[in-house]
């Protein structure tokens, strides 16, 4: 990466209840574009995203745009710009899709980005009035990556965002996250390697709680070798290569 990271993670270290899960994480998440974080299940990708976000306790070093943020609670990195769509969408089922997202607006100098996020969705204004709950996952997907537009965000982390979605679904999500990656940079959690070649310049890949890989996607992704030694592509049901995705 030749531009300075707009995130740089350096020796994240998290242990919860006496276990230690990460070991020593560094990630730099390209200031353009999409980032993917990939690994095998249990290799600590979503619990690097909760030691970013300080949703777990940790040490080590998350620098933002250059400044520091280990120490901060989680309610200021938000406040500092950095947007969440988490593994289980965090979808508020009784409401509506307009009162999932008003409830995300923080105040800022410019008002809730909600021009962008309806130009990016447009399925999200004509179903305003629907209760988030009865929604398809594809759909909710796009709240949960339309709140994180609304506010006017340094950098969106989402979480696996295609996991469980029919492969006709996962296109669409990836579409979505190809075009909000156009407004705001993005570290993308994703277990599917069709979506990850077609987004991602970069990547890193965790392996028991450690970096094993960080550079171009294109790189490792052309890699056959370093694809099964480090995702295990070929011998297990990770990362589906899906016609509709890799189209
Ligand atoms: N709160 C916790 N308490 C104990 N162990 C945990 C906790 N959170 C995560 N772990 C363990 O830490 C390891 C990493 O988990 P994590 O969810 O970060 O992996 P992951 O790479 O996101 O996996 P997946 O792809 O399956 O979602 C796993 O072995 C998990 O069981």
């Amino acid at each position: 990466m030749t531009a300075s990271p707009l995130l740089a993670v350096r020796d994240l270290r998290v242990l919860i209840g006496g276990r230690h899960i990460l070991h020593g994480v560094d990630l730099d998440v390209a200031p353009q574009g999409v980032t993917a974080l990939l690994g095998r299940n249990g290799a600590g990708k979503t619990t690097t995203v909760r030691g970013v976000l300080g949703l777990v306790p940790r040490t080590g070093s998350v620098l933002l745009d250059g400044e520091e943020t280990v120490g901060l609670p989680t309610h200021t990195l938000v406040r500092r710009g950095i947007g969440y769509a988490p593994e289980d969408r965090g979808i508020f089922a009784g409401l509506t899709v307009a009162e999932n997202l008003r409830l995300a607006e923080r105040r800022g100098a410019d008002g809730p980005a909600y021009g962008l996020v309806h130009e990016l969705f447009p399925e999200l204004k004509r179903r305003e009035k629907q209760s988030a709950g009865t929604l398809s996952g594809g759909q909710q997907q796009m709240v949960a990556i339309g709140r994180t537009l609304l506010n006017g965000n340094r950098l969106i982390i989402a979480d696996e965002p295609t996991k469980g979605l029919a492969p006709k679904v996962v296109t669409e999500v990836a579409q979505v996250l190809e075009r909000a990656a156009e407004a705001v940079p993005v570290l993308l959690v994703e277990q599917n390697l069709a979506v990850v070649r077609r987004l991602a310049r970069h990547c890193v890949v965790l392996a028991d709680g450690r970096t094993a890989h960080q550079g171009e996607a294109d790189g490792l992704l052309g890699d056959a070798e370093a694809t099964r030694r480090l995702l295990g592509v070929g011998r297990g049901p990770l990362a589906p290569f899906t016609a509709e995705a890799d189209s």
